[in-house]
């Protein structure tokens, strides 16, 4: 292992793989796993190649100097508050994390925003320069760092840049409302290769290429790339997973096996255990799962003494009015549901505002009878392929939004639109059909579509690409 001088291969995420967290008792901040499917993605890709990975602490505060964390040589990126509020709140995460997920709530757009998103991206194409060895792989990545690439291209122009989108990358009708809509495609354009998770992101940024650059594509025979200038960018789409193997191998250890059935105990033995695990965000469909089991009770088609749903809900982008009413949303909801169904035993929604550790998580999944997985629209969830992973007997059903990128691969799901009620009861009671042949083969079909198409496979796709880009 080198120390934390430039290397070879750079990842550049907005955040860091983990947080600097503020004790509430004023003790010594500590690193924390950062939340969200990027960093359980990218954390085994960078342990495999030996880079370093530039980002931010997930805190406002003073700069800190590369350091090696865990084997992981990481470049902290400072932010101030005031561009944790403009940069992160604002342009990442009140304009274009709505505005790409279908504006299921208003984007925001605002002139100050956009010029401390600049100003930022330019900090992060500083970083990363630096940690960046003569015709090294830089990787970007997400929607916070969209004008890395023709930034870092400027600095320096040896390097081989890469580019993927975790999340949707919108329809033209949406994304023309950005008024920073070209500079937004000069930025990606910046790279060798923009990847997404569907072609039908890498077909709107191609048309959009054209719509507001001008910018032909040649033919999809001959890779369908964008001809910008003296370069051609590679365009493509890139699903991205999970380490199935792990996942398999630890749901299936002893340990684990006993942690779920004591899991189940805890939770009263129910005949039916459903689970939701997400980021508390309005992009999930949390509060409409729970609303769809309530009507289940309500109507005596599904036992409330004999069914127990758990909902982990990781806390995300709090200071955000949006973040904040979806919790009071989702509290409501749960608190209305135990209020009804409840017994002094327990709850029927146990919720948890928490992270959980990996083996607890993993225990959850191998013991949870159905995974309500009801995004309104979500780039891939990672969620959906883990629990798939951990259930390589058969057992189990998912149930999942048709609005999630992961929808496009696990086709046998109990696929629905969440925004049809009704169409989410009913696959929750076909997802409690126990002993029926159908699910199992359901399973098994997702699990060997997960096994195959696992996160080694994501990176080596994406990055042999990028070489010959
Ligand atoms: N409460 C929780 N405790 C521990 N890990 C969690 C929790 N909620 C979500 N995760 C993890 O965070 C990741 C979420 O990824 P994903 O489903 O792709 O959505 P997003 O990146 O939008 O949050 C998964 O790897 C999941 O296991
Ligand atoms: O960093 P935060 O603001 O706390 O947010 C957490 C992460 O959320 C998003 O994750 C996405 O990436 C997943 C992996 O590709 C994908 O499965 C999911 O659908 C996306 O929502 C976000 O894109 C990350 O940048 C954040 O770090």
């Amino acid at each position: 292992m080198q120390g934390a001088g430039p290397r070879d291969f750079v990842v550049v995420a907005n955040r860091l793989p983990i947080d600097l967290v503020e004790q509430p008792d004023n003790g010594p901040a500590r690193w924390q796993r950062s939340p969200g499917g990027l960093v359980t993605a990218l954390e085994p890709v960078l342990r495999s190649v030996d880079g370093s990975w530039v980002g931010w602490t997930g805190t406002a505060g003073a700069a800190l100097d590369p350091f090696v964390e865990d084997g992981l040589t990481l470049h902290p990126v400072q932010l101030d508050e005031h561009e944790v509020a403009e940069y992160y709140e604002g342009f990442a995460n009140s304009t274009i994390w709505p505005l790409y997920h279908d504006a299921v709530v208003a984007p925001t757009f605002r002139r100050e925003w956009w010029h401390a998103y600049q100003q930022v991206n330019r900090r992060f194409a500083e970083a990363a320069s630096l940690a960046a060895a003569p015709g090294a792989t830089v990787w970007v990545h997400d929607y916070q760092l969209q004008l890395v690439p023709q930034m870092l291209r400027e600095l320096r122009p040896d390097v081989r840049i890469g580019f993927f989108l975790h999340i949707p990358f919108p329809p033209p009708e949406l994304f023309l409302q950005l008024p920073w809509r070209r500079a937004t495609i000069e930025g990606l354009l910046g790279a060798d290769l923009v990847g997404f998770h569907l072609p039908g992101g890498a077909e709107n940024f191609r048309y959009l290429a054209r719509r507001l650059l001008g910018l032909p594509s040649t033919h999809r025979a001959e890779g369908g790339l964008i001809e910008f200038g003296t370069r051609r960018v590679r365009v493509g789409a890139y699903p991205i997973s999970v380490d199935a193997v792990r996942l398999r191998d630890s749901s299936a250890e002893a340990s684990t096996v006993l942690r779920a059935e004591q899991i189940r105990a805890e939770l009263g033995d129910p005949e039916v255990f459903l689970l939701g695990v997400d980021r508390l965000d309005y992009t999930k469909g949390i509060e409409l799962r729970i609303e769809a089991l309530r009507e289940l009770f309500q109507e005596g088609v599904l036992d409330p003494d004999k069914t127990v749903m758990v909902q982990l809900a990781t806390p995300s982008r709090e200071r955000l009015a949006a973040y904040a009413s979806l919790r009071d949303v989702v509290e409501r909801v749960v608190g209305r549901i135990n209020g009804e169904f409840g017994r002094l035993r327990g709850p029927v929604v146990h919720y948890l505002h928490r992270p959980v550790a990996r083996d607890e998580l993993v225990a959850m999944y191998t013991g949870a009878d159905v995974m309500l997985v009801t995004p309104l629209r979500d780039g891939m969830n990672l969620v959906a392929k883990e629990y798939v992973a951990c259930h390589g007997d058969g057992t189990g059903a998912l149930v999942l939004s048709e609005f999630a990128g992961a929808a496009a691969e696990l086709r046998r799901a109990l696929l629905v639109n969440p925004h049809d009620l009704e169409a989410v009861k009913n696959a929750i009671l076909s997802a409690v059909r126990f002993g029926d042949p159908g699910l199992t083969r359901r399973m098994r079909s997702m699990h060997d579509q997960v096994m195959t198409h696992d996160i080694d496979r994501w990176t080596r796709s994406f990055l042999d690409d990028l070489r010959t880009a």
